[in-house]
């Protein structure tokens, strides 16, 4: 019989949540609300001239030491413990995209102070998440860690980050409608544990950016908050369940392959977009339920890409990808596993999308 889970038993989620055009502001007083007063500020190059140095001033006499994220890997962060000898930080704010901020999660949790995450940019759902990925030898590598205590997430900054990452939000947001069909499948035929809660907790907003692409302006901040919330709604999730299963199903094991195999120049969530047409195809397909012409619109209205070749991919390789995905987390039942399709299968499916 199937062990009786109690989500939400041991579930964290961060403490403050502020999504405004303004919560870059409240850096000081977050920490300060948390009786922090040395906190060691990751961030990257780029970001830190675009905004972080100025949170650093607002942080004048409480930043111990800043540090720049070039390459993520577990070694840089143990490097960073190594010189940071014995000094002693009482919090890390990590400000920037989701490798700062996976940086600042593990570094944050390894030395068992709270994370103030303030997002540069809304590329993934990374924003809230008790979860960090990782690079090892080139495979990918999730890392569970502490949710951030406080989540800073400023419209202003957001809005003027490149467009392209915020497009891939909002593709790493709507893959959840094929990670929720995803677990259900395997509720339905392996009896996996299932939560009513963080499902609709990960498919409501979803569904609402979905239905409203017509209209989305991604550079409009009420429209941007509706993404950024459902970002940080989709990390929570995890929290609930102790995984990502709500959220990530066969479309991301197609984004990990890709990374895996070193294919294309995609980012995270415009890989994943392009995963969930596909497999919402085959859900479709199969069991006929899904729109994956819906999926398709509504990623070419806020202009992400929906082809194979406008992420550098040639036919061969998605479909390479496809098959290598197959072995990516092979214990999380998806509409790969279910169907088990072949080549030809797959390369119909491309075809019919237009994803080549
Ligand atoms: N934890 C999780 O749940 C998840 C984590 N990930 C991981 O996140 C990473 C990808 O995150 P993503 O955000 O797409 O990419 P990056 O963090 O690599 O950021 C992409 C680039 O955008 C720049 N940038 C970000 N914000 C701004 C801004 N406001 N102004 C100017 N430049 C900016 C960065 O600058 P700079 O060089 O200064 O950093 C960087 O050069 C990958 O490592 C992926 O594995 C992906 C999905 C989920
Ligand atoms: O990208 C993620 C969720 O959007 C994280 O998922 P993974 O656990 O598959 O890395
Ligand atoms: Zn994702």
């Amino acid at each position: 019989m199937r062990k009786l889970v109690s989500y939400f038993k041991s579930a964290e989620f961060p403490r403050i949540v502020e999504v405004s055009e303004n919560a870059r502001k409240k850096v000081r007083n977050t920490l300060e609300a948390m009786d922090c007063s040395s906190a060691l500020l990751i961030t990257g190059k780029n970001v830190y001239d675009a905004v972080a140095r100025k949170i650093e001033e607002r942080l004048e006499g409480l930043v111990l030491r800043t540090v720049f994220v070039t390459t993520l890997r577990l070694e840089d962060v143990r490097r960073t413990e190594v010189e940071m000898g014995l000094e002693e930080v009482d919090s890390v704010v990590g400000v920037g995209g989701g490798r700062v901020l996976d940086f600042g999660k593990v570094i944050s949790s390894e030395l068992n102070a709270p994370f103030i995450s303030i997002p540069s940019t809304a590329s993934h759902d990374g924003i809230a998440s008790p979860v960090a990925s990782f690079k090892e030898n080139g495979k990918p590598v999730s890392i569970s860690t502490n949710p951030p205590a406080a989540v800073l997430a400023d419209i202003t900054v957001i809005r003027n980050s490149p467009i392209r990452l915020v497009r891939s939000g909002y593709g790493d947001l709507i893959s959840n409608v094929t990670a929720v069909k995803d677990w259900k499948l395997g509720k339905e035929i392996k009896d996996e544990e299932y939560s009513e809660v963080a499902a609709s907790m990960a498919l409501m907003p979803a569904n609402l950016l979905l239905a409203e692409a017509d209209r989305l302006d991604l550079k409009t901040p009420s429209h941007l908050e509706l993404l950024v919330k459902g970002l940080i709604l989709s990390g929570m999730t995890i929290s609930i369940v102790g995984s990502s299963r709500p959220v990530s199903g066969a479309e991301h094991k197609f984004s990990h392959a890709l990374d895996y195999l070193g294919y294309g120049n995609g980012t995270h969530g415009e890989q994943v977009g392009i995963g969930t047409i596909i497999m919402e195809y085959f859900h479709e397909k199969a069991y006929g339920v899904g729109d994956w012409e819906l999926i398709k619109s509504s990623l070419e209205k806020i202009q992400a890409p929906t082809m194979a070749r406008e992420i550098g991919l040639t036919k061969e390789q998605v479909i390479e990808a496809l098959q290598y995905a197959k072995r990516v987390r092979k214990k999380r039942y998806t509409i790969l596993e279910d169907l088990d399709p072949s080549k030809e299968d797959f390369e119909i499916a491309l075809e019919k999308t237009g994803v080549v």
